[in-house]
């Protein structure tokens, strides 16, 4: 990982982080700069990619599943055992808030994913048009969220800007 990403404390379990979101969101471009600390051009996940980080010492293994509509009914599949899940919302695609909406509360309400903590990433921040995290939380109703501890942060993948920030209050969050 990324010089951000170096040693503090020692674990030996390795934590499952879920990778979700629409298709065109930016979780493969998220995933690829957390792991490699560069921007790699990418084209539509069908089915998954997996990462092994380590942060500060915790090893975090992730899996970015592909978002296209009839790739989300497999979602469920990754869910057993996951400690955490980030969800990526294209804070400039106004025309699928709903969908994300929608998409947010079906995965938070599975029972298998109780407990896990939820970070949003609001991406492509380097848009004009894109949504601001106070705007996202009123149109998203993320304020409706129950029984999972959650954030939201702004990012931008092409530049890697947020990014840090929001890993570093998910891995605080895991338990
Ligand atoms: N402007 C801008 N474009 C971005 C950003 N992050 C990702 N993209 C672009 O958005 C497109 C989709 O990115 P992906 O990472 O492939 O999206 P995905 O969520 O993995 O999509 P699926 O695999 O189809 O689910 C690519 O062209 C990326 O280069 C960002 O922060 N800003
Ligand atoms: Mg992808």
């Amino acid at each position: 990982m990324g010089n951000w990403l170096s040693t503090l404390f020692n674990s030996n379990k390795t934590h499952k982080i879920l990778i979700l979101g629409l298709d065109n969101a930016g979780k493969t471009t998220i995933l690829y700069y957390l792991a490699m600390n560069e921007i790699v051009y990418t084209c539509p996940t069908i089915g998954s990619n997996c990462e092994e980080l380590e942060y500060k010492n915790v090893k975090f293994k992730c899996w970015d599943v592909g978002g296209q509509d009839k790739l989300r009914r497999t979602w469920s599949a990754y869910y057993p055992e996951t400690s955490a899940v980030i969800f990526v919302v294209d804070s400039s695609d106004h025309s699928r808030l709903e969908t994300t909406r929608k998409e947010i509360f079906n995965v938070l309400n599975n029972k298998e994913l109780e407990g896990c903590c939820c970070l949003i990433f609001a991406n492509k921040t380097d848009k004009k048009t894109s949504l601001e995290p106070k705007e996202l939380i009123r149109a998203l109703k993320l304020n409706e969220i129950q029984n999972h501890c959650w954030a939201i942060r702004p990012c931008c993948a092409l530049t890697g800007k947020g990014l840090k920030e929001g890993w570093s209050w998910m891995t605080n969050k895991i338990k």
